[in-house]
């Protein structure tokens, strides 16, 4: 009777428009009298094969009321009734009231649409939605007929079905007859405006390849993931690298060992002396005996040694035959020599109390034969320690997990090469991600792959990018992920290559856009970071998603980098999202605690904010914190925070 006075309607508009990832899109809302035919009229218009209308609910004359005929003019129209969609709405309403006995909701498909009756009360009706709406874009999409992520890009039905729900079928409106277009978007009641009215209408596809751009995205499809989550599925998504024998070499610094390494020979292979002097019978003791022999460190055989008789040896030389002990040269007196004065003849040993294997490294001592000196998963290290071990047990070679071979990508018609030495033009700027992270990955002991720059097209980017897959395990993009017309990367990733996109947002600072994806090839899987283009984002997202999983495939234990408490030395500002703020880190000797400096503005495009950073400390969004935090507004000098150790940190010389 008075449209202003429809509370349900505004609140089931306002609910729906509240929520994101994903979005709905509230097309038309109408006010019917509690007449059958007007109602199934209404129904049928908007469940019609074509319009592409995922989900239509009625609120209103579910009761007793003479009036009340909706379930009995929604019902003949479903062709799939849905009993558990009406269980969960009655069982919610139960918990709440017991006057939701008397409520006759139904349920159920109607061609490609979901049709749902909710009870007219505004509080009734949006407590039923509430208990339906995390499972509905699911129900759509079965509804619409469409199972798969790749309807995302090609059609509007969102990603992930768990998380989806655009309004919208797989047809799309731009498949209507010309007379149901205009319905969908000229025909509004009077009294209840097109809630899009002072916008262009929605789109229904994100990016899709050669549509206009008019029809992009609005808000972003991918849901928004913790960077926990968004860590987690990368984690999944990557496994350990082949196994590969690996010459033991400078090169095999880096690599993990996927063999336990056992000795073939014994370390020393020959009893040797531990010192430089006299090789002794240690039963003859102290007194004078005459120098029949002398053994260097050099092969080759030696003569044996009686009672009474002593050799000269050095250290690491083989002990002659039938010798028990070697006295240091300081521990003896030369008494004779040759005539020219050159040799020696008797020496006094003084030392006394000998016993049997003084000084001697027995065969074996160091390393049995047969014993494992290295085991699976040790990392070799640029210390030195492990190939000096490795090749004092003779290997020649040794079973590694093979590196990852990562190839970077810049995308981009604005970029040029950094040493490009002719002047920029107006609106070109120098690729600064792609040296940055060559340098990274070859930092980090992986092997690279510059594949240049890819301009803003579909075609030159999707053969950059089927290149960069052909020559590499791991390739990296940044740029060209966010919401802008000319961001293409993940449309093609789904579209052109049939990859799969695991994720599109994080809520962090920077690097809200990051992408990982997979993408079948032959029998492997390829790993893609689609990185944001913004210089900062690009460093960021690298050293948290992607140096982790490269880590991952080389065997490394624990593959995550340090996290480690420090020490703030400047009020660090918070934003609403968790924030990743570069800074450098040092160990105060002092306390003995490390602590952090900010490396200065940390807005994306500056990438000199990680010039003299080692570390990112993780700051929390700003609403997450303890009162006084969010009441300032920072974490003020003197407290402590986690940081993630990018690099080794520094000394605190006190300035
Ligand atoms: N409407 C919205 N706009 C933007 C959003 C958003 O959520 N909604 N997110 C912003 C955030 S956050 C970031 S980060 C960037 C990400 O942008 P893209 O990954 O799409 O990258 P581009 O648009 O291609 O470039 C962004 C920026 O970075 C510069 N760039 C790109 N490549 C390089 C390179 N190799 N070396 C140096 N600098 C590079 C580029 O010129 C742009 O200035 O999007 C925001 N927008
Ligand atoms: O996430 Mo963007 O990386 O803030 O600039
Ligand atoms: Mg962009």
């Amino acid at each position: 009777a008075d449209p202003s006075a429809d509370q349900s309607s505004r609140l089931l508009r306002a609910f729906f428009a509240a929520r994101e990832s994903p979005a709905w899109d509230v097309t038309e809302s109408r006010i019917v009298s509690d007449d059958k035919d007007a109602i199934q009229a209404a129904v049928t218009e908007w469940t019609a094969v074509g319009t592409g209308v995922d989900l239509v609910i009625t609120t209103g004359g579910t009761g007793f009321a003479v009036s009340d005929c909706t379930p009995e003019a929604v019902k003949p129209l479903l062709q799939k009734e849905a009993p558990g969609l009406v269980h969960a709405m009655l069982a919610a309403s139960l918990s709440i009231t017991p006057f939701a006995m008397m409520a006759r909701p139904v349920a159920g498909v109607c061609n490609s649409t979901v049709v749902i009756t909710l009870p007219g009360s505004p509080k009734g009706a949006q407590e039923n939605l509430s208990a339906l709406i995390k499972l509905l874009p699911h129900a759509c999409i079965q509804a619409a007929g469409s199972t798969s992520s790749r309807a995302l890009h090609s059609g509007g039905i969102p990603a992930l079905e768990k998380q989806a729900g655009i309004a919208r079928s797989p047809e799309g409106v731009e498949n209507l007859p010309p007379s149901v277009h205009h319905h969908r978007h000229g025909h509004h009641h009077h009294s209840h405006p097109h809630p899009h009215v002072h916008k262009p209408p929605k789109p229904h596809t994100a990016n899709t390849l050669g549509a206009s751009v008019t029809r992009r995205h609005r808000e972003s499809p991918y849901p928004m993931l913790s960077v926990a989550d968004a860590t987690a599925i990368i984690t999944k998504e990557t496994s350990l690298g082949a196994i590969v024998s690996h010459p033991v070499s400078a090169a095999l610094v880096g690599h993990v060992l996927a063999e336990d390494v056992t000795a073939a020979e014994s370390v020393p292979a020959y009893r040797a002396s531990i010192v430089d002097g006299y090789a002794v019978l240690h039963t003859d003791g102290k007194g004078i005996y005459p120098v029949t022999s002398i053994s260097h460190a050099a092969p080759g055989p030696t003569a044996p040694l009686h009672s009474g008789q002593i050799a000269r040896i050095t250290t690491g030389a083989p002990l002659p035959p039938g010798a028990t002990a070697v006295v240091m040269v300081e521990d003896t007196l030369i008494v004779e020599t040759t005539a020219d004065g050159t040799e020696e003849l008797t020496i006094e040993i003084l030392a006394s109390d000998l016993h049997s294997g003084e000084n001697v490294r027995e065969v074996g001592s160091d390393v049995t034969a047969g014993a494992v000196v290295l085991r699976t998963g040790a990392t070799v290290s640029g210390v030195g320690g492990e190939i000096g071990t490795l090749a004092s047990v003779g290997r020649s070679h040794v079973k590694v997990y093979k590196k990852p071979t990562v190839a970077v990508l810049s995308t981009g018609d604005e970029l040029v090469q950094h040493d490009n030495d002719t002047p920029l033009q107006f609106g070109q700027i120098r690729d600064s991600n792609r040296p940055a992270l060559l340098s990274a990955i070859a930092a980090a002991g992986f092997p690279t792959l510059d594949c240049g720059i890819a301009a803003d097209r579909p075609g030159a980017l999707e053969t950059a990018l089927r290149g960069a897959l052909a020559a590499a395990d791991v390739v990296v993009t940044t740029g060209g992920v966010s919401m802008g017309e000319l961001d293409l990367l993940k449309p093609i990733l789904e579209q052109s290559l049939n990859g799969t996109i695991h994720f599109g947002r994080v809520a962090m600072k920077p690097g809200k856009p990051t992408t990982f994806a997979t993408v079948p090839l032959g029998t492997a899987k390829k790993l893609i970071f689609a990185l944001p283009g913004n210089p900062a984002s690009a460093l960021v997202t690298f050293h948290l998603f992607m140096l982790p999983a490269l880590r991952k495939m080389l065997g490394a234990v624990p593959h995550e980098l340090p996290r480690v408490s420090v020490v703030v030395e400047q009020d660090i500002g918070l934003d609403s999202r968790p924030e990743f703020h570069r800074a450098y880190v040092a160990f105060g000797p002092a306390d003995g605690r490390l602590h952090a400096w900010s490396t200065g503005g940390q807005r994306s495009s500056r990438i000199a904010s990680a010039g003299g950073a080692n570390a990112v400390l993780c700051l929390p969004a700003r609403d997450s914190v303890g009162d006084k935090r969010r009441e300032l507004g920072v974490v003020p000098s003197g407290e402590s925070l986690d940081a993630i150790l990018w690099g080794q940190v520094g000394v605190w010389t006190g300035e």
